[in-house]
């Protein structure tokens, strides 16, 4: 049995989307060995040790015929997954010290401050509770800005198609605040009263927001709030709980919990998530719940020095990053609830490729990631299938147009069995397009005006990327680049060089299906 071990070499940022086809492969003959890099490339950062690295993700496929494994590390903006043990924890005086510089000499304002921690807590609640699924929202606030947090969140998870309710016991007589419940109440979300919240939560509601203490909690806790806390440490008493009860979300710090000392009673609040801002604070890594997130994307240069933070990196553009791995899931649990609009066959158009257009601009116009990304499938003449996700580079009247080296393995496929299948999948949009039929190489000036039309980065990085054949080290990729670099550095066009191409073209569009993906009626073949 052989395995094949695959990893991209550690780059700059901007190399790296140019080299992500550079593979060095491995040869292992034993599945042992197989088996003990797929455990270390579970954490698959350590393979990418520069800290230019944000994250990395991992990819592992089974080829049946050949029995290969193979394994991989990708670059990606995913999820951080962050060692809790690798962060800092704030102590409450450090909590309350970042809170005074921020506010002072940094400029910011309190309401600008809750307005990031609120968005971050919606969003961390809207990344594990999807609203079809738990839609009745209670935000329990408190009379500080922890409580005022809640208010921006509720705000916020309304417009993310939450249905919000407000438990606001004791307002806090500020024009912010004040504020805050105005704008809730023009959207209708309803203010309760201690006294209208039903004896059980649990049939009412699907998320409790805690959002009643934060930093500055001391001492224990007074009414009205001591009756809410225990309203959710009751809920969160495995003995007590009932079987459908709500997911308790904390802000910041799990209400009643020493900020520092935590929980130590056990008789505590028990979340199922917690989301820090700003930094933990010392309690929670007291937190044993499935979900830690931290949330408050704001922290500047000088407080990250001052108080020495390692704080993870949030991914892309998000507003929040997990802490530590999610739970394991019921793969065969995972559903989507499926709602999609009918496709009808007057809807589509006669000619596919107006169609296609139609449903591109849809995925664009939908901001979606690389809506022209698409699975290429090929098999050689020994009919085994491969897959992989490349980038449609131009579709017109005569076909879809892709680039490759014409040495990849999918190129020695296609030159082996002249035919493709495409996949598009635009999942927000609930669609996806199936294109199969044969496959041509494009004209050579054609190609060559793609090559140079390419950063040139990416030239040099399509030169020294000999795809899927075996090299000894990174370090050797990195030499094959500087010295192209070094040899390339007068001229301002870069030869194609014999391994030209980069371009093959879907010619004719006899298989080309539109799907309707989690519906019932579905399929279009035009
Ligand atoms: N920099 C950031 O990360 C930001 C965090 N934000 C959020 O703000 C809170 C901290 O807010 P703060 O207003 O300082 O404090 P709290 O929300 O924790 O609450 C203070 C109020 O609670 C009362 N309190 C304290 N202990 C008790 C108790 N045992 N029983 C009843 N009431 C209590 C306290 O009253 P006192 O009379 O005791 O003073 C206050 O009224 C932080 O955790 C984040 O969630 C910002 O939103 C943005 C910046
Ligand atoms: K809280």
């Amino acid at each position: 049995m052989i395995f094949t071990c695959r990893t991209f070499v550690p780059i700059s940022p901007l190399l790296l989307n140019q080299l992500l086809p550079i593979k060095f492969v491995q040869q292992h003959q034993h599945l042992s060995q197989a088996k003990t890099n797929l455990t270390s490339l579970q954490s698959p950062v350590s393979l990418l040790p520069l800290p230019r690295f944000i994250a990395s993700n991992s990819w592992w496929n089974w080829n049946w015929n050949s029995r290969r494994y193979c394994s991989g590390v990708v670059m990606a903006s995913v999820n951080g997954v962050q060692d809790p043990q690798s962060i800092s924890y704030l102590r409450q005086q450090e909590a309350a010290e970042i809170d005074e510089i921020l506010m002072g000499p940094l400029g910011f304002s309190v309401d600008q401050l809750m307005e990031l921690a609120g968005l971050s807590v919606a969003t961390a609640i809207a990344e594990v509770y999807k609203p079809n699924e738990h839609n009745r929202v209670l935000a329990i606030c408190g009379p500080g800005n922890n409580g005022g947090d809640g208010l921006v969140a509720a705000r916020h998870l309304y417009h993310f198609g939450y249905k919000p309710y407000v438990c606001y016991p004791k307002r806090t007589p500020k024009p912010l605040y004040n504020c805050l419940v105005t704008q809730l109440e023009s959207l209708s979300v309803p203010f309760l009263s201690v006294e209208d919240l039903p004896m059980d939560l649990s049939d009412s509601f699907d998320i409790l927001i805690d959002a009643v203490f934060g930093f500055s909690f001391h001492g224990t806790p007074r009414p009205p709030f001591d009756d809410m806390i225990k309203k959710l440490v009751n809920l969160s008493n495995p003995d007590l709980r009932p079987s459908k009860s709500p997911a308790i979300v904390s802000v910041d710090i799990p209400s009643g919990w020493h900020v520092e000392e935590g929980d130590s009673s056990g008789d505590g609040i028990k979340p199922d998530m917690l989301v820090s801002l700003t930094a933990p604070k010392l309690c929670a890594k007291m937190f044993s719940g499935p979900h830690h997130f931290l949330g408050g994307r704001f922290v500047p240069p000088p407080i990250v020095e001052k108080f020495k933070l390692q704080l993870p990196a949030y991914p892309g553009t998000s507003m929040c990053v997990r802490i530590g791995k999610p739970p394991k899931v019921d793969i065969s649990a995972l559903r989507e609830n499926y709602i999609s609009p009918e496709l009808l066959e007057e809807q589509v158009e006669a000619d596919p490729f107006d169609q296609f257009q139609k449903w591109f601009d849809d995925a664009m116009a939908a901001g979606l990631k690389e809506p022209n990304a698409m699975s290429l499938s090929t098999a050689g003449s020994d009919r085994n299938l491969s897959s992989r996700m490349v980038l449609l580079k131009g579709f017109d009247k005569e076909g879809f147009v892709w680039y490759t080296n014409y040495e990849s393995q999918k190129a020695r496929d296609i030159s082996e069995n002249p035919r493709a299948s495409l996949l598009f999948y635009w999942d927000a949009l609930n669609r996806q397009v199936r294109i199969e039929g044969p496959v041509a190489k494009v004209s050579e000036a054609e190609s060559e005006q793609y090559f140079h039309s390419r950063p040139r980065g990416s030239q040099i990085g399509a030169i020294a990327s000999n795809q899927s054949s075996v090299i000894p080290n990174r370090q050797y990729l990195h030499q094959v680049y500087q010295d192209l670099e070094a040899k390339y550095s007068g001229l301002v066009l870069i030869p194609l060089l014999c391994r030209r191409g980069y371009l093959m073209i879907l010619s004719h569009s006899q298989y080309l299906y539109f799907v309707l993906v989690k519906s019932l009626t579905s399929c279009f073949l035009l």
